[in-house]
């Protein structure tokens, strides 16, 4: 698995303002949605495109388009959910499938209560949006099942990584012949006992949503 840190002052100048726990959910949201653009920009370095030939008004010349099948993007509910008008702008050919997950506050064990993605995905470059990378059960799995249904590769964007998510990511995918990449803005320093990322910036989907409590 390749893991990529964007960094950048103007993505780090973002994050703190995300994590600071003074800014309110419609700054949050906004703040998310342009960060995403930011980090699908390296993300999205090896998408496949064709060659085209076009005219310009002043003569012939060739250019690229994006290829076909087209990219898959898949936002974890609901956190994920957050990225994805930022990546679709960017990448306005891809298709979209979604993944419901969530993580079980005690075990901290993932479970998928909704899936709706094409079932054959065998050529497709497949994005995955989720803000945080914490113990990286969450993305371990739903990376998986990108990979069991034959995506071409997987690319990961997260706001956030934790040290721990980051190692069990690179744990599952070793041996993998399918390219695994984790683009994030940053990488934190550990886990606390709750499973949240230190400093991180709390619960993401909570603070989008601006879910009490
Ligand atoms: O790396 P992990 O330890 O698996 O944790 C990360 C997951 O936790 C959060 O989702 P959550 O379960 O809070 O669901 P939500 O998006 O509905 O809030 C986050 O958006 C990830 O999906
Ligand atoms: O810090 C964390 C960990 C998991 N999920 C979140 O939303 N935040
Ligand atoms: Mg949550």
């Amino acid at each position: 698995m390749r893991i990529h840190v964007v960094d950048h002052p103007l993505v780090a100048h973002k994050l703190s303002t995300l994590r600071d726990e003074r800014t309110d959910s419609p700054t949050f949201r906004r703040l998310a949605d342009e960060l995403v653009t930011l980090l699908a920009y390296e993300a999205t370095r090896d998408v496949l495109v064709d060659q085209v030939v076009l005219r310009t008004p002043v003569s012939e010349t060739t250019g690229v388009k994006l290829s076909y099948p087209r990219p898959l993007v898949v936002p974890i509910l609901r956190a994920g959910l957050g990225m994805l008008d930022g990546m679709v702008r960017l990448l306005p050919t891809a298709e979209v499938g979604f993944l419901g997950m969530i993580r079980d506050e005690g075990t901290l064990q993932p479970s998928t209560y909704a899936t709706r993605m094409p079932d054959d995905l065998t050529g497709r470059q497949a994005y995955v949006l989720d803000p945080m990378l914490a113990t990286g059960g969450t993305l371990v799995a739903a990376t998986q099942l990108l990979i069991d249904r034959g995506a071409r590769d997987v690319t990961a964007l997260c706001l956030l990584a934790a040290p721990e998510g980051v190692a069990l990511m690179q744990e599952a995918f070793k041996d993998s012949s399918v390219p695994v990449t984790v683009v994030t803005a940053a990488v934190d320093e550990r886990l606390n006992e709750h499973g949240y990322i230190v400093p991180g910036l709390g619960d993401a989907g909570d603070r989008l949503y601006g879910t009490a409590g």
